[in-house]
């Protein structure tokens, strides 16, 4: 649907910008023969007057921290909640369910801060070559904090206790009646209890770690444990080979886990089968998304038994049950991780724009060539991870008789990327390079999608092939 309304949009814009333009610009480095090249000038904008020159457009959606924006040098960058279409160049964003059709085919990156992806579109921007980062790590302390206060709250009945004093208070009768009613609201320790830790990555090892330091027992369950994780756990955490036999030990479950739709994924993995392993009081912690948990079948657990709901997400069926307790999705919103994930994004996106370098993407393989020397220019070439790219590729810069002075190609599942740097100094001492006929070539080959020069003015020089037709 995108391809199709956006090809049409494009195919008017590149004609007309081409038109408008009708020239190739050149660029002279010293020492080193006129480079010709198209496209410097951004084509993809339909609005000139909207489009700044030589500058980064930065789209953002939700309200990203002011210290982390700052982080984008003005010289080079520009950052708006709104531009006309086809003006941005990467979008950065937190929890806003970003569409397809917000989505415009100028757009280079996407960079999420915080840790979940669930609510970009990975898999079509794959397809379409368009890395997605996030920020590991960067507002782990500020969830973790909240999942242990998660435990208190499902441990002791303080929200209960709070509505309660409030309507006593409304009815001047707080000093009489508390001393009595506060039999109503017993509670239990957290210490010497035992805390599943379902998913032991940045926010689930550190709240082991807390945890265990509160004097809790841990067993924990991750398939994918990293060592980087593994290092940060309690010597005595006792790891469980599934989620049931985690579970079943636990008198309070905190679930830290990505959400990942789909055959294989996440979604409801904590249904029916898995909370019959719960015992009757279990505590159960959610802060890592809402569609982890079906909600039917938690809600026959509460129904039935003394267990607790503590989560982090909206739930139209228990809500308002009494033994649940629904926060507004509080766990990131911190000054601290707000202001951090914002800045690793910043950095992560300025150096994939800049640099082709690739940190941080839950979609692309890691990617980091050297500094390119002086003079050199860069070429990213983003493919089809399938037989014949790497040759083919290399191929086109033969043909013009170009050296490569170094080079990366990496790929992961179905996506390869190459960063490669050239010598603008043609083989046979020609004294004049031909960007624009090679940067068509390469990226007109079959199984290529988009290829970028970097050189020369930000925000220019990127290319798509969308379905067989070239984008400039
Ligand atoms: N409430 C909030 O505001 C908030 C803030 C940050 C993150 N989150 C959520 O928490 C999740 C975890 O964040 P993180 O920073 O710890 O991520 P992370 O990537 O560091 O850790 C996730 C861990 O889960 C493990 N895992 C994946 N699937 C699993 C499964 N089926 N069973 C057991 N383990 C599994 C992975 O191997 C990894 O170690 C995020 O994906 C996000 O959805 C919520
Ligand atoms: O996945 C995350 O990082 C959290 O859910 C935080 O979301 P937020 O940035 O919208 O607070």
């Amino acid at each position: 649907m995108l391809l199709s309304t956006a090809a049409a949009r494009l195919s008017r814009a590149s004609f007309t910008a081409t038109a408008r333009r009708g020239f190739t610009s050149t660029k002279v480095v010293a020492g080193i023969p006129t480079v010709h090249y198209d496209h410097f000038v951004s084509g993809w904008n339909e609005n000139d007057e909207a489009y700044t020159q030589g500058k980064f457009h930065i789209q953002t959606f939700n309200k990203i921290s002011p210290l982390g924006l700052a982080r984008f040098p003005t010289s080079n960058y520009e950052i708006a909640d709104d531009y006309p279409k086809n003006n941005a160049h990467a979008i950065l964003l937190r929890s806003h369910k970003l569409q397809e059709t917000e989505i415009d085919v100028s757009i280079r990156a996407i960079a999420r801060c915080g840790a979940g992806t669930n609510n970009v579109p990975v898999a079509r921007m794959t397809e379409l070559g368009i890395p997605v980062f996030n920020t590991p790590g960067a507002n782990a302390n500020a969830v973790k904090e909240l999942v242990l206060c998660g435990l208190f709250l499902g441990s002791r009945r303080l929200v209960d206790g709070i509505n309660h004093m409030k309507k006593l208070g409304e009815q001047g009768l707080q000093k009489e009646r508390v001393e009595k009613d506060k039999a109503m609201f017993g509670g239990r320790e957290i210490a010497g209890k035992t805390l599943a830790i379902i998913g032991m990555g940045h926010i689930g090892a550190a709240t082991a770690r807390e945890a265990s330091a509160l004097g809790m027992e841990t067993v924990g369950y991750d398939p994918g444990l990293s060592i980087e994780s593994a290092l940060k756990l309690p010597r005595e955490i006792q790891i469980m080979d599934s989620i049931s036999s985690a579970v079943s030990k636990a008198d309070y479950i905190s679930l830290n886990i990505p959400y990942i739709k789909g055959e294989g994924g996440t979604h409801g993995i904590i249904g029916k089968n898995v909370i019959s392993d719960f015992k009757n009081d279990a505590v159960l912690l959610n802060f890592a998304r809402g569609e982890l948990v079906d909600s039917e079948a938690m809600k026959e657990f509460l129904d039935r038994g003394n267990g607790r709901y503590i989560s982090d997400f909206p739930d139209d069926l228990l809500w308002n049950h009494k033994n649940a307790i629904i926060l507004p999705h509080l766990g990131a919103s911190t000054e601290e991780a707000e202001e951090t994930a914002a800045a690793m994004a910043a950095d992560t996106i300025q150096d994939y724009l800049e640099r082709g370098t690739i940190r941080n993407s839950v979609n692309f393989p890691a990617a980091a060539l050297p500094e390119r020397q002086k003079g050199s220019i860069r070429i990213t070439v983003v493919n089809k991870n399938v037989p014949g790219m790497l040759a083919a590729i290399s191929e086109v810069f033969a043909r013009h008789k170009i050296n490569i002075i170094q080079q990366i190609n990496t790929s992961r599942g179905a996506v390869a990327y190459n960063v490669i740097d050239i010598d603008p100094v043609v083989g046979d001492g020609a004294t004049e390079i031909n960007l624009k006929d090679l940067q068509k070539e390469l990226t007109m080959h079959e199984g290529v999608l988009s290829s970028r020069l970097i050189f020369g003015k930000a925000g220019a020089g990127y290319a798509r092939n969308i379905e067989g037709e070239y984008f400039v």
